[in-house]
């Protein structure tokens, strides 16, 4: 097993990665200080719980843990108002209190909502990630919880850091194909934006990684994790550095409300939106040629690099006006300056926007 560490300014907390861990929860879980006398909530979905729940649950019991367990159907489509409504309505009726905790066992919809559950219950009580998807070692770490709403991604939330990560990377040899793939433009992003020597070792090594070989798995997510808790221990509410950790996500996150959740996965939207800022700094004349080796190390993770579908220009633009990043209405990207580096950037203008979009159809370049 190997242990990372967050430190922000609301808690310390390991990432612990490894084979064999969700059997030794009931030992990691003490590590935190928690205890039996706590009742757990144990979130997940429907198609993570036929093969990660029982074992769980099972370990959990016998070590004299009360454990209600819930499930929510799986997708982007459940992290929403609605289910969030009806999970506190669990934890109220379970008789959950301030000193019981949550343990949100999924990927990152499930984190994303068990935490925002967790940020909200009474006001907030503990709870632990175990990410089961590759593209869980992004959202298990940070802190960043919360739901989407119709009109924008994660534009209801809270940060709220959880006790602990716990990352069993067995539960990764089920993941489907597309859900791997997913997982590494988040990998691949933390690369762009803080490691040109990782971008490197991705090129180098997409074949095994793609595979799952077991060393190769865990130093991508070891060297992910890194990147994420470095960022998020300097600035854990973005209100600076953190903002870089967004790269690829303006667009992504119009394609992925725009298109309807679930349409793309979230590594593909982002995947897709990381072309667009890297055609958007070369525009702007901030970075020399990049988007090429990132469409290119993109596809050796089978990631799409265009846009697909019937999407307007002006859903796409209305959502990148209302991103989190934007201040006084001007659109905001975080853009490169050359692999490994990435800046905020205020006030791109929209025709330069509108020309990324159409090389992004297919239409440019
Ligand atoms: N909070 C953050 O900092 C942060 C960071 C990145 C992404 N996110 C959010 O994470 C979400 C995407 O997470 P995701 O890609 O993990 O999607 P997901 O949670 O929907 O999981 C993808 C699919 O894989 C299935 N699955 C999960 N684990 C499995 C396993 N081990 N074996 C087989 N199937 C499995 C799920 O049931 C689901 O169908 C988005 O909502 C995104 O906004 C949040
Ligand atoms: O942790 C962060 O900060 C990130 O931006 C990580 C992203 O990968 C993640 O998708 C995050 O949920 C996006 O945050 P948002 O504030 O743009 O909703
Ligand atoms: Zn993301």
């Amino acid at each position: 097993m190997k242990t990372l560490m967050v430190q922000t300014k609301e808690r310390t907390y390991p990432i612990h990665i490894g084979s064999g861990l969700l059997r030794q929860l009931p030992d990691l879980i003490e590590e935190a200080g928690w205890s039996s006398e706590q009742s757990l909530m144990l979130v997940t979905d429907d198609q993570v719980a036929p093969l990660y729940q029982e074992p769980v649950y099972r370990s959990l019991t016998d070590h004299g843990y009360h454990v209600e367990c819930v499930t929510i159907p799986a997708g982007e489509a459940s992290k929403t108002l609605l289910y969030w409504e009806e999970l506190l309505t669990k934890c109220i009726r379970a008789g959950l209190d301030r000193t019981s905790g949550i343990l949100a066992l999924g990927g990152g919809v499930v984190g994303d909502l068990a935490g925002f559950l967790a940020a909200t219950y009474m006001r907030g009580i503990p709870f632990i990630q175990l990410p089961t998807t590759l593209l869980a070692h992004d959202s298990s770490v940070g802190g960043k919880v919360g739901v989407n709403h119709p009109l924008g991604k994660n534009m209801i939330g809270a940060f709220h850091q959880p006790s602990m990560v716990i990352f069993d990377v067995d539960t990764l040899h089920s993941l489907p194909a597309r859900e791997v793939a997913s997982g590494y433009a988040e990998v691949i992003k933390e690369a762009l934006i803080y490691d040109p020597d990782f971008v490197s070792w991705l090129e180098a090594n997409s074949s095994a990684l793609m595979k799952l070989e077991s060393s190769f798995v865990t130093e991508a997510i070891l060297r992910g994790c890194s990147v994420k808790a470095d960022v998020v221990s300097k600035d854990e509410k973005e209100t600076g550095l953190r903002a870089i950790l967004n790269y690829g996500h303006t667009i992504g996150h119009a394609l992925e409300a725009t298109a309807g959740y679930g349409t793309y996965t979230h590594g593909e939207a982002v995947a897709i939106g990381m072309v667009g800022a890297a055609m958007l700094g070369e525009e702007l004349g901030l970075c020399p040629p990049l988007a090429g080796r990132t469409q290119k190390l993109l596809e050796a993770f089978n990631l799409p690099t265009r846009i697909r579908g019937k999407l307007s220009n002006e859903d796409l633009m209305e959502r990148m006006r209302r991103d989190k990043k934007v201040k006084q209405g001007v659109y905001t990207f975080v853009l490169p300056r050359n692999v490994g580096h990435v800046e905020l950037i205020h006030g791109v203008e929209e025709k330069r926007i509108l020309k990324v979009l159409k090389c992004l159809r297919g239409e440019g370049r």
